[in-house]
């Protein structure tokens, strides 16, 4: 079931198209990755689908309801990049004054922070918790009223690699439940394995909208592989590879070779070939950083 749907919605500032007829979905369980350079539109798309400004054309679609409207509102969770809170207030006063304002039983405050790891901490004023933890107080203050949708703006971001890849978890269980969760990130290779489709923006136009393997396969880029030569096969390894075929780069004992995908197992075949100048080689599928690049590149 579609949980966002936004078709061909645009949006102007002063004469200026900051985003340009985007049609974009997101569906129940599904997690998708809003990437683009600054000033691409990915707050401007947020603000539009959270119901704060109005578009200028095109429509945005919250499972049926339109933005900012009651329907729409009591399914959504938004989550801002800094989001703030008391430092005098403990996790348990804070998460439970968010309930209130809701109108629901503040005693569930207790679960919400335990589902989000704040279950130690809970009692301790916000003012001592560190960034990540403030950070998982906004994603349990976005859980109240279990929303179907999650819109999530660079919610990693000042986060550590442990504290990341926490945060990730706990999107995954909120996906395996049925959450649709739309984020923003600058960090390409953070959200590579961690979620189901890619949408890029490239100035407010959406210029691809796929998994990661649907782009990796239309950019195709090539794979890039890096052998280390045996002892002594320095030379005999760097001849088997002729300079200006597939060779990058070539220093020491070490050679590069840039690998089309479509000659990917011809290669293979000729690394074989030479296996005993050979001690070693890995092979480097594009990155996404590598694909992202590509894709603003040709959209430019
Ligand atoms: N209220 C406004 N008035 C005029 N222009 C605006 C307004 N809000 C945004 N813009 C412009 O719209 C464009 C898109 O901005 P937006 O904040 O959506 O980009 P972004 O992709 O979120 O960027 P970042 O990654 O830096 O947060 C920018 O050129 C910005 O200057």
């Amino acid at each position: 079931m579609r949980l966002l749907t936004l078709s061909q919605l645009t949006k102007c500032y002063d004469g200026h198209t900051v985003l340009d007829a985007v049609d974009l979905t997101v569906a129940a369980g599904e997690t998708v990755a809003l990437l683009g350079h600054n000033g691409a539109g990915k707050s401007t798309l947020m603000k539009l689908v959270l119901g704060l400004i109005q578009a200028d054309a095109g429509s945005v679609s919250i499972a049926g309801h339109g933005p900012g409207s009651a329907g729409a509102r009591a399914q959504i969770a938004y989550l801002p990049e800094n989001a703030a809170f008391h430092p005098a207030l403990t996790g348990t006063e804070q998460i439970a004054h968010f309930l209130r304002l809701r109108g629901l039983d503040p005693r569930g405050a207790g679960a919400l922070l335990a589902k989000v790891g704040l279950k130690e901490a809970a009692r301790r004023r916000i003012g001592t918790y560190s960034k990540g933890m403030r950070q998982r107080v906004g994603l349990a203050q976005a859980l109240i009223g279990a929303p179907k949708l999650m819109v999530l703006d660079e919610p990693t971001s000042g986060l550590d690699p442990v504290s990341r890849r926490e945060f990730y978890a706990l999107l995954a269980d909120l996906a395996a439940s049925g959450t649709a969760v739309l984020l923003s990130s600058h960090a390409l290779t953070e959200v590579e394995a961690r979620t189901d489709r890619i949408a890029i923006l490239s100035q407010g136009k959406l210029v691809a909208d796929g998994s990661l393997a649907a782009l990796r396969a239309a950019a195709d880029l090539p794979m890039t592989v890096h052998l280390r030569a045996a002892a002594g096969q320095a030379q005999a390894l760097v001849a088997a590879f002729p300079e200006g075929v597939r060779r990058v780069d070539a220093g020491g004992d070490h050679l590069t070779l840039n690998c089309p995908q479509v000659e990917k197992f011809a290669v293979m075949d000729r690394i074989r070939g030479a296996a005993d100048q050979v001690a070693d080689f890995d092979i480097h599928p594009p990155s996404l950083d590598d694909i992202y690049a590509h894709i603003s590149r040709r959209a430019a």
